[in-house]
């Protein structure tokens, strides 16, 4: 499934803008199986109300291990397409970590500094709700890409919670892009900067996202990060 995706056009798109939308990734039944354990206790490690710590307005879940399926076959899945882009822009804006093939491996350095829990993730929003801009940085090891898949039917489940990213340039005003999904749809985003091509040289962009506000419904989303947290 992730294998058969357009990985050169994604690579390019990412390049250019920072993301890249995936196609489909799960069909209807999958996304609904994903969001209709949220309610349960077993299977998350923790629940967090987003406007006890000013996020934003919603709820998210970060999900125990073992992670389910297909959480861990989609965060397994896109590390080995993934890695050579992160690698490269690592290479690009001068910064020394580089990514081992393997994500087991990755994570065993993520562990070792003590960014032991896992950061996959399910959020769901209701009318009035939003995310705030953000970067999802959790220790020293940062995965500079991550994925986000709508589970919900955008029109139908709801209206509004557009996925958005903001650029922040140096010395110049910001750049807003929002990033429109299906249900089953992935977004695979700059975590924290990317490298922009200049006239004299490359530079670093600050990236930031987060989700406009809902105006009916029910949205629920999947976040994949790849490096775990302190
Ligand atoms: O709900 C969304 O679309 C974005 C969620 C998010 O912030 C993430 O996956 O890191
Ligand atoms: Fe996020």
């Amino acid at each position: 499934m992730i294998a058969a995706l357009d990985w050169a056009r994604i690579g390019a798109e990412l390049d250019a803008f920072g993301c890249a939308t995936t196609g489909p990734l799960l069909d209807a039944a999958s996304c609904a199986a994903l969001a209709a354990p949220y309610d349960r206790e077993d299977g998350f490690r923790s629940r967090i109300v987003m406007a006890r710590h000013g996020f934003g307005r919603g709820e998210y879940k970060y999900f125990a291990i073992p992670l389910p399926d297909p959480v861990a076959t989609l965060r397994a899945g896109f590390w080995p397409h993934l890695a050579p882009i992160a690698n490269r822009w690592n290479e690009t804006m001068g910064l020394a970590p580089r990514f081992p093939a393997d994500h087991a491996a990755f994570l065993a350095r993520c562990h070792a500094a003590g960014q032991t829990r896992p950061t996959p993730l399910l959020l769901r929003y209701e009318a009035g709700d939003y995310n705030c801009l953000h970067q999802d940085l959790y220790g020293e090891h940062v995965f500079p890409l991550q994925v986000a898949v709508l589970l919900s039917a955008p029109g139908r489940d709801f209206t509004g919670g557009e996925f958005v990213l903001t650029e922040q340039r140096p010395r110049m005003q910001s750049r807003a892009e929002v990033v429109p999904l299906q249900q089953g749809e992935g977004v695979i985003f700059a975590v924290h900067h990317r490298p922009v091509q200049g006239t004299r040289g490359t530079y670093r962009v600050n990236l930031r996202h987060g989700v406009s506000r809902i105006r009916s419904g029910r949205r629920h989303t999947l976040g994949i990060i790849f490096h775990d947290a302190a």
